[in-house]
C-alpha cells in the first residue's frame, strides 16, 4: 500500500493539474476575441466572460474539497466549479452537481454508490492532510455522517472575521439535504442557535440556481434578513460560491425609502404589525373616493358640457367595482369621464384635458403611500371611520399622531415600513416578482412584515429559517403556524431541523442551555459537537465597576487577536460606551450596519444572526427585563461566541427568575417633561435620553461635579438652538 505522504503527493499533482487549467481558462475568459456579429451581442458576450471571469475561485483557492470513488472504480474530485482540461476532460466537478450531492450525502447507511468518500485538509491549494471514509469497512460506525467530522472540526475552529464563510468543504449529510430540498415548498428550517440554518439556506440558493438554471435565474431570488448588520455579515457568502446578482436587503428595506428614526410604544408597534391593520388600510383608502355633485359642470374651448351627478356616480362605482390597484381603477374612471364628455359632443382628447383631470382628482385623488399615510394616521376621524368593526376607539386613538407639516419632513418609525408597503400595493399593486424567497430570522417578523415579503412571491417557494427559542419582541412566536398562516399558501409547509449545534461551545451552551426550560420548554436543545477553549468567565462586580471590567476583558481579547462582540442592553450602553471611549477603544456600531471592527457593540436584538470568537455579554438581569421574553434574549446573547464568552453581571449572572427591576437603573420620572410640540419625539424616548446621559455623567464625572456638568451641558444646547437665558447663570470655561 502506497504511503501517505506518496498519496497525498499524487492528489498533489491532480490538484496543481487542475489549477493550472483554471488559470488558462481564466486566461481565455480575459482575452477571447469578439465573436459576435454584432455589437449588441459582443457587449453581451464580454459581459458573460467577465462574470464567468469573475467567478471562478480566485487562483490562491483550493480546486476541491474532497474526492469520491464511486462502485464501478471512477474517480471524481468535487470542487466548488467544475474544471476542465484543454480535452474536455473533467478534472474537478462543482458541489451542486448530482456527484455533489452523492459525495456530500453518503452515509454508512446509505453510501450512494461511493466506495470511498476522501476529504482533504487543504491550506491555499496545497493538501495537508485528508480522511477516508471506506464504506465498506465501516459497517460497525452507523453514526451516520450528520455529526461532525475532523475536518469540519477543524473548520469550526478557524477564527471569524466579522463576514461569514462559505461551508462547501464540510457541508453536513443532514445539511445537504435541506440545501436540495424540492423548490416547490414553503421550507421552515428550524434549529438551535448556530446549527448552519443562515448556511444551509444560503447554500441552498447556491444549489437551486444551479440546478434550475434554466427557469431561475439570479434576480429571481430574494434574500431578507432581519438587520443591516446581518446582512452585511451575509452578503459575501453567495459571491464566493460564484452566484453573483442575488438580492439581499433587510427586512425595513422593503417598501417606499422614507427617512426612518421615529420612536414608538410597545402597543402602537405591536398594534401596528397586526394583520387587521391591512383592512384597516383597505378600507381608509376607498373612503377617499369621493361623490360628484349633483351636476358636474365643465368648460371645453367656450362650451359647456354638463354630466348629471348619476352618469358620474356610475362610473366611479363601475371603477371602485372594477378590481385591481387604486391607481388602475383612477384610469378607468378617467377614460370612463373622458367617454361621457365625448358623448355629449365634447373634445375628442377629453382624456388629457384639465376639466376632467380636475373633476377627476376631486372624486379620486392621486396620492403617494406617505402622503395617504400620514393623512390617516393625522385624522382621529378617518382613523375611527377605517377602524369600525376591525378595532376598538381605543385601538384607533393609539394610532394616532399629528403629522409632520410637510411630507419631507416627516419621520417614520419601523412599524410604518410595512405600512407604507402596504398602502403602496394598494395604490398602484407590487409585481411579485420573486420566484423563490429566503428569510431568515423570520421568527420575530410581525404579521405586516410577512405579507410584504409575501407579496413579492411570484410563486410561493420560499425558505424561511429560524428558531422559536430565539423568538422575541412584539411578535415573539410559539408556534411555526403563527408565522406561515401569512405566508402564500400555495405549497405545502415542510418543517425540517437541523440539529447539530456547529458554533457555540459545549461550556457556552451548558451554561445557555439553562434558560431553556424557562425561555422555550417545547423546544429541544442542540447538540453540540466540539468543547471550547474554556469555561465562560462569570464577573460579578459593583454596578460602578461594571463598564470598566467590560472595557478590560474587551481589551484582552482584542490582543489575542480576537474578533470580539459585546451584548449590550440599552440601560447599560451609555456607560459602556463612555468607558470604551475613556480605554481608547474603538468599536463597530451594529446599529449602523458596522460589522467591521475587532470589536463591535451589539444590542441583544442584534446579535440574532451574528457570531464572534470572544463575545462579553453584559447585565444579563438587564437583557433579561428588556423584552417580555427577556430570557429568550438572553439566549441569544450568550450563543454567539465560537470560543470564549465572558458575562460581566452586578446581579444575577444567569437569572431564572421572572423579570426584576434592572440593578442600577434610575427610576423613571414622567412628571416633570411635558409633552413636546414635536410628534416625533415621544416620552418614552426622553426618558431614555435622561437615563443615557444620567449614566453617563454618574460614569464620568465626581457628584460634587454634577451640577457643573449640568450647567455647562444647558450652556452647550442653549448655544446650539440659538435660545437666549439670562447672561451670567451659565458659562463656558
Ligand atoms: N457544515 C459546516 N461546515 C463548517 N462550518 C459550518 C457548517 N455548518 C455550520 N457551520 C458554521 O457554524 C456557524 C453557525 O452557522 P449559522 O450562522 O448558519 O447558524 P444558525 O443556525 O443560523 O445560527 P443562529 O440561530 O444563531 O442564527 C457558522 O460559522 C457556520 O459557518
Amino acid at each position: 500500500m502506497e504511503s501517505k505522504a506518496a498519496e497525498i503527493a499524487a492528489e498533489q499533482q491532480h490538484f496543481d493539474l487542475a489549477r493550472k487549467h483554471r488559470e488558462r481558462i481564466r486566461a481565455e475568459l480575459g482575452e477571447a476575441p469578439d465573436a459576435a456579429a454584432n455589437p449588441g451581442a459582443g457587449r453581451w458576450l464580454a459581459n458573460f466572460r467577465r462574470n464567468r471571469r469573475d467567478n471562478l475561485a480566485a487562483p490562491e483557492q483550493q480546486v476541491a474539497v474532497g474526492r469520491a470513488d464511486l462502485d464501478d472504480d471512477e474517480r471524481y474530485y468535487i470542487g466548488r466549479e467544475t474544471i476542465l482540461d484543454d480535452q474536455r476532460q473533467v478534472l474537478v466537478v462543482n458541489w451542486q452537481s448530482d456527484l455533489g450531492r452523492r459525495y456530500f450525502e453518503a452515509s454508512p447507511d446509505d453510501p450512494q454508490g461511493l466506495s470511498l468518500k476522501r476529504t482533504f485538509t487543504v491550506e491555499a491549494n496545497r493538501i495537508v492532510d485528508f480522511a477516508d471514509l471506506v464504506f465498506a469497512q465501516l459497517v460497525e460506525a452507523i453514526e451516520a455522517l450528520d455529526g461532525p467530522d475532523g475536518a469540519l472540526l477543524a473548520e469550526l475552529n478557524r477564527g471569524r472575521t466579522g463576514a461569514m464563510q462559505d461551508i462547501v468543504a464540510t457541508i453536513q449529510a443532514a445539511q445537504y439535504r435541506l440545501m436540495r430540498f424540492p423548490l416547490e415548498h414553503l421550507l421552515v428550517i428550524e434549529g438551535g442557535p448556530g446549527t448552519g440554518k443562515t448556511a444551509v439556506a444560503l447554500h441552498r440558493v447556491s444549489w437551486l440556481l444551479y440546478n434550475h438554471r434554466d427557469t431561475l435565474r439570479p434576480r429571481d431570488v430574494l434574500i431578507v434578513g432581519p438587520h443591516p448588520a446581518f446582512t452585511r455579515y451575509i452578503r459575501g457568502v453567495l459571491p464566493s460560491l460564484g452566484d453573483e446578482g442575488v438580492e439581499q436587503v433587510d427586512i425595513d428595506q422593503l417598501g417606499p425609502p422614507v427617512q426612518r428614526g421615529r420612536q414608538e410604544d410597545a402597543p402602537v408597534r405591536r398594534l401596528k404589525g397586526e394583520a387587521r391593520m391591512a383592512r384597516l388600510l383597505a378600507r381608509a383608502l376607498e373612503a377617499r373616493i369621493g361623490a360628484p355633485e349633483p351636476a358636474e359642470r365643465m368648460l371645453f374651448d367656450g362650451r359647456f358640457i354638463t354630466l348629471t351627478g348619476a352618469e358620474v356616480a356610475a362610473a366611479v362605482a363601475a371603477a371602485r367595482e372594477s378590481g385591481g390597484p387604486y391607481a388602475v381603477r383612477r384610469q378607468r374612471l378617467r377614460a370612463a369621464l373622458a367617454q361621457l364628455v365625448r358623448d355629449r359632443g365634447g373634445p375628442a382628447e377629453a382624456e388629457r384635458l384639465p376639466p376632467v383631470e380636475n373633476l377627476l382628482e376631486r372624486l379620486w385623488p392621486l396620492q403617494s403611500a406617505a402622503a395617504f399615510l400620514r393623512n390617516l394616521l393625522g385624522s382621529r376621524r378617518r382613523l375611527l371611520a377605517a377602524a369600525e368593526g376591525e378595532m376598538s376607539e381605543q385601538e384607533a386613538a393609539l394610532l394616532y399622531r399629528r403629522g409632520a407639516d410637510r411630507l419631507s419632513e416627516q419621520v417614520w418609525s419601523a412599524a410604518d415600513g410595512p405600512l407604507l408597503d402596504e398602502v403602496d400595493d394598494l395604490l398602484n399593486g407590487t409585481a411579485g416578482r420573486y420566484r423563490h424567497i429566503v428569510v431568515d430570522e423570520v421568527q420575530d417578523l410581525s404579521p405586516m412584515q410577512l405579507r410584504a415579503i409575501a407579496r413579492r412571491s411570484s410563486t410561493g417557494s420560499m425558505t424561511i429559517v429560524g428558531d422559536l427559542a430565539q423568538s422575541t419582541g412584539a411578535w415573539a412566536r410559539d408556534r411555526w403556524e403563527e408565522v406561515t398562516e401569512h405566508l402564500p399558501q400555495t405549497h405545502q409547509v415542510v418543517v425540517a431541523g437541523l440539529r447539530y449545534g456547529y458554533r457555540v461551545p459545549r461550556q457556552v451552551y451548558e451554561l445557555a442551555a439553562k434558560l431553556l426550560p424557562l425561555a422555550a420548554p417545547g423546544v429541544e436543545p442542540a447538540t453540540i459537537v466540539r468543547d471550547g477553549p474554556a469555561d465562560p468567565g462569570i464577573h460579578v462586580v459593583e454596578a460602578g465597576e461594571r463598564a470598566g471590567r467590560v472595557a478590560q476583558i474587551a481589551r484582552d481579547h482584542l490582543e489575542a487577536q480576537r474578533f470580539v462582540g459585546i451584548v449590550c442592553p440599552a440601560a447599560c450602553r451609555a456607560e459602556l460606551e463612555f468607558a470604551l471611549a475613556a480605554n481608547d477603544l474603538p468599536w463597530g456600531r451594529a446599529d449602523q450596519g458596522e460589522l467591521d471592527r475587532a470589536l463591535n457593540l451589539v444590542s441583544p436584538q442584534e446579535a440574532k444572526g451574528l457570531e464572534f470568537d470572544a463575545v462579553v455579554v453584559v447585565e444579563p438581569e438587564a437583557i433579561v427585563a428588556e423584552d417580555p421574553r427577556g430570557h429568550r434574549l438572553l439566549f441569544v446573547a450568550l450563543t454567539r461566541t465560537i470560543r470564549y464568552l465572558d458575562v460581566v453581571a452586578s446581579g444575577d449572572a444567569l437569572p431564572l427568575e421572572a423579570p426584576q427591576p434592572v440593578p442600577g437603573r434610575i427610576p423613571r420620572q414622567r412628571t416633570v417633561v411635558e409633552p413636546d410640540p414635536d410628534p416625533t419625539v415621544e416620552l418614552s424616548v426622553l426618558d431614555r435620553l435622561a437615563e443615557d446621559l444620567t449614566a453617563m455623567i454618574a460614569g464620568g464625572s465626581p457628584p460634587a461635579m454634577w451640577d457643573e456638568v449640568l450647567q455647562r451641558t444647558a450652556a452647550l444646547l442653549d448655544e446650539r438652538s440659538g435660545r437666549e437665558r439670562p447672561k451670567g447663570r451659565h458659562h463656558r470655561a
